[in-house]
């Protein structure tokens, strides 16, 4: 039997005590803020960026909803987030990628102060990620290590596989789990013998951006299986990376798309905002 790991359940009870805690922090007057900045009109991201925006209101936190057309120049966005690096009304910032071709992305990234770096996306944060002593979690991840937490799921000396390696997902997720104690093996498009080496796992992380790419040979009995992906596939129906049908059955643990690692990671986007407003008391 397989467990479905329910992420818009986990995310609602998150999001609830972090309710309470914005209310904590407007009594001592501070109201939690977020910019959003979204550049252009790829639909998946003015999705992600509502859902995020959604969330935000119900929680109680501001969130400053930046849209701007696809022929902004990175001086412009380099100039947005000046301004709000040095606003302390502000407690994070947020730019959604991918970005426009003519941006550079890792500029951006950088420019965003790292105590303002909601996603830990900058490489500072990387860095003392990297070292263990985070001070602030990528989202995605994040969320992937809450949903071990409240299914009982201890990882410590688990053999644990990411597909995919990169910045955003599968290098931090596999700091995550080296920190949390697992013997940690990172694969990615060179990779060779996959399909064994995924199926040695007792976690199974697939961040890969390919349609049901996983099927239930990469997956070892009773495996805990993680899909991060958002596909689209022929008919326009929201895919994840692993093919659903095919793991349920066998995994010991699965969670679904929609409704897995998605809401999880706007949750810790959320979770991270209130910790950047609650520091800002101190
Ligand atoms: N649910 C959520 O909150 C989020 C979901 N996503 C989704 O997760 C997926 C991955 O995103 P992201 O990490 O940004 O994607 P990227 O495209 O940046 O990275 C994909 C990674 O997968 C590897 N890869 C690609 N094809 C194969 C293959 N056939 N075998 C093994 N490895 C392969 C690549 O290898 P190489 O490095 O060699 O090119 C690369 O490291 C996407 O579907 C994305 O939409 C992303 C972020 C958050
Ligand atoms: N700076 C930055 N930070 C990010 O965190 C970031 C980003 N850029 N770029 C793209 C990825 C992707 N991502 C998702 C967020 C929510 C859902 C989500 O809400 N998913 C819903 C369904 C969405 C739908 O219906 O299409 C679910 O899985 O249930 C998905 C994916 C954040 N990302």
């Amino acid at each position: 039997m397989t467990v479905i790991m329910n992420g818009n359940e986990l995310s609602k009870k998150i999001k609830e005590n972090l309710r309470l805690r914005a209310t904590k922090l407007k009594e001592q007057n501070i109201e939690p803020s977020l910019v959003v900045v979204l550049v252009g009109e790829d639909p998946a991201s003015q999705v992600y960026v509502r859902n995020k925006t959604r969330a935000a209101e119900q929680i109680g936190i501001n969130a400053i909803d930046i849209r701007l057309p696809e022929t902004t120049t990175e001086a412009e966005i380099l100039d947005l987030i000046a301004k709000y690096n040095a606003d302390e009304t502000v407690h994070g910032i947020l730019v959604q990628l991918p970005l426009p071709k003519h941006i550079n992305e890792d500029r951006i990234t950088q420019a965003i102060s790292p105590l303002k770096d909601v996603d830990g996306f900058h490489p500072v944060n990387m860095g003392h990620l990297f070292m263990n002593e985070p001070l602030a979690l990528p989202c995605t991840p994040h969320g992937i290590m809450e949903f071990f937490k409240e299914y009982n799921i201890d990882v410590t000396g688990k053999n644990a596989v990411v597909i995919g390696r990169s910045n955003i997902v599968g290098r931090p997720m596999a700091a995550l789990l080296l920190n949390a104690n697992a013997t940690v093996t990172v694969t990615h498009s060179r990779t060779q013998n996959l399909k064994e080496i995924a199926r040695e796992a007792d976690i199974l992380v697939v961040a890969i951006g390919r349609g049901e790419f996983v099927d239930a040979d990469y997956v070892k009995e009773g495996a805990v299986v993680i899909d991060v992906g958002m596909n689209r596939n022929a008919a326009g129906k929201l895919v994840g990376d692993v093919d659903f049908a095919s793991v349920n059955g066998k995994a010991g643990y699965l969670t679904p798309v929609p409704r897995g690692v998605g809401p999880m990671t706007i949750a810790m986007l959320m979770q991270q905002t209130i910790e950047f407003a609650e520091r800002s008391l101190n």
